[in-house]
């Protein structure tokens, strides 16, 4: 079975969040189960590309509107490939080759990548028998599939996608329809939604099967998913929750090269020791008291806006440090700076986005705090288990999939909503955990909680069987 991935992340090339570990580890354990699994991903201006080689496999021009653009299909040199798939990259250098993955113009800049994609692949001699793509940055590919005359060639092969996070939806004008390639204007309805094109409601309407990264997301979504609750509802048939899973090679506590000691469950104690001295020395933070962390996006989603009065009131009242490490919006980057004077020796914060620093805190921290509005599937609290590390998270999405309360006979903290009194609360109820007989048992224990890719993978793979019994 050949499977095509779309994406606009993919570990280790670029990644902004937790797109690019699904995309850098999915396709791996899919071939690991026998599947012939590929990315296709824009080609950026980063250290990734800058570092490596590629070749040309294919040249041509895209019409966008009534502007020609020159592309080419790189793929990665094999020598040089220690992924577990192979990648292609999709470079439009007049759109995509930016330092960000995301710019504040991105309509044209993604439409390119997918009419690219999809032109290469219509032309192959090998056509997949499944593309499956993710989040709107490649939700026009299945109407495109369905609908455009020059993509006709291509109406039979099932086409998967899955929603990572459906916050963001790609929206953009009717006005720019026309950039789109041609198809029956009757059914331009399938692109639409609230009078915008919307290219989440799009690949929900014309994708053969639409899956979530939990199955308690997928119910949440039908009561709430930012304008898109009835589409849902009406679309349920078709739709499915599969569980995110991490890739148990790079998130390995014995080899991690990243963390400062790498241990094991025997030697969890003295290994996570060594990385919380590194990081209270580099962050000036007391190793006696128990570190809390918070690993993300500064954004509501995450519950980042109420950090600053939850951080003050949890400080103020217990013996604890807070170390953050994220960037976002900048009024709340800004607050989370101003406070580290507040409390010079109790907290700190790393605004910006560090790989390394991220794999130590997992590994040296006493717990994870996840207050997240809305979470899709969450990698952070999977990352948080494997290294011995305890997370506080808001019953919701994939969160309450994966995170089982101390009182339910559990190993995690649970708080039901995100307010100031709920999480400071839940940050008390850990600190008196952590004084407790059964902290050290439970922190070793919780390494061993499987949440590798193997059977997710699997799901993924039924549910591509599903869509063609003879695949
Ligand atoms: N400043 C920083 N420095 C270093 N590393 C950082 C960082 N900020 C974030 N990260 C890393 O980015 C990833 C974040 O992954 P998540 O799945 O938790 O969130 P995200 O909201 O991006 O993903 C969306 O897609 C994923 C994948 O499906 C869903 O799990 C999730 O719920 C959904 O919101 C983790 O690997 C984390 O360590």
């Amino acid at each position: 079975m050949i499977i095509t991935h779309l994406s606009a992340e993919c570990y280790p090339i670029a990644k902004v969040g937790g797109l690019a570990d699904v995309l850098g580890a999915l396709p791996k354990y899919q071939n690991e189960l026998g599947a012939t699994s590929q990315v296709v991903m824009p080609f950026y201006k980063n250290k990734y590309t800058q570092s490596h080689c590629f070749e040309a496999v294919y040249n041509d021009t895209i019409l966008l509107g009534e502007t020609d653009y020159d592309f080419r299909i790189l793929k990665l040199k094999d020598h040089e490939n220690d992924l577990g798939f192979d990648i292609f990259f999709v470079d439009v250098p007049e759109l995509l080759y930016t330092d960000f993955v995301y710019t504040t113009d991105d309509t044209e800049r993604f439409l390119a990548f997918q009419i690219a994609a999809l032109d290469w692949i219509a032309q192959g001699d090998v056509i997949p028998d499944v593309i499956h793509c993710h989040d709107h940055h490649t939700g026009l590919v299945p109407f495109m599939m369905q609908e455009s005359f020059r993509y006709s060639m291509l109406r039979k092969v099932p086409v998967a996608f899955t929603i990572h996070n459906a916050q963001y939806q790609g929206w953009f004008s009717h006005d720019l329809v026309y950039l789109i390639p041609e198809f029956k204007f009757s059914h331009v309805g399938l692109l639409d939604w609230n009078h915008s094109i919307n290219p989440l409601a799009a690949a929900i309407k014309c994708s053969w099967i639409v899956t979530t990264v939990s199955p308690n997301y997928m119910d949440e979504l039908k009561l709430s998913a930012n304008g898109l609750e009835s589409l849902l509802s009406d679309e349920h048939a078709k739709c499915i929750g599969i569980l995110n899973g991490i890739d148990t090679e790079v998130w390995n506590t014995e080899t991690d090269p990243l963390i400062i000691e790498n241990f094991t469950q025997d030697t969890i104690e003295s290994g996570k020791l060594k990385n919380k001295e590194w990081l209270c020395k580099e962050f000036n933070l007391d190793i006696n008291r128990p570190l809390f962390a918070f690993i993300g996006r500064l954004v509501e989603q995450k519950g980042a806006d109420l950090f600053p009065k939850i951080f003050s009131e949890s400080l103020f009242g217990n013996d604890i440090s807070i170390l953050l490490l994220g960037s976002g919006e900048k009024h709340t980057e800004n607050d989370l700076i101003n406070l580290k004077e507040k409390f010079p020796d109790k907290y700190n914060a790393y605004i910006g986005y560090d790989e390394k620093l991220s794999h130590i805190i997992y590994a040296g921290a006493d717990f994870l705090l996840m207050p997240s509005r809305v979470e899709p599937c969450g990698l952070n609290q999977m990352y948080a288990l494997r290294y011995g590390t305890i997370p506080i998270v808001n019953n919701v999405g994939g969160l309450k999939d994966t995170v089982e309360d101390l009182y339910d006979g559990g190993f995690g903290i649970c708080h039901n909503g995100v307010t100031v009194s709920e999480v400071c609360e839940a940050i008390e109820r850990a600190s008196e955990f952590y004084d407790s007989d059964i902290f050290k048992q439970t922190r070793a224990e919780v390494m061993s909680i499987d949440h590798s890719w193997h059977a997710s993978a699997q799901s993924y793979l039924n549910v591509y069987n599903s869509l063609n019994p003879f695949l």
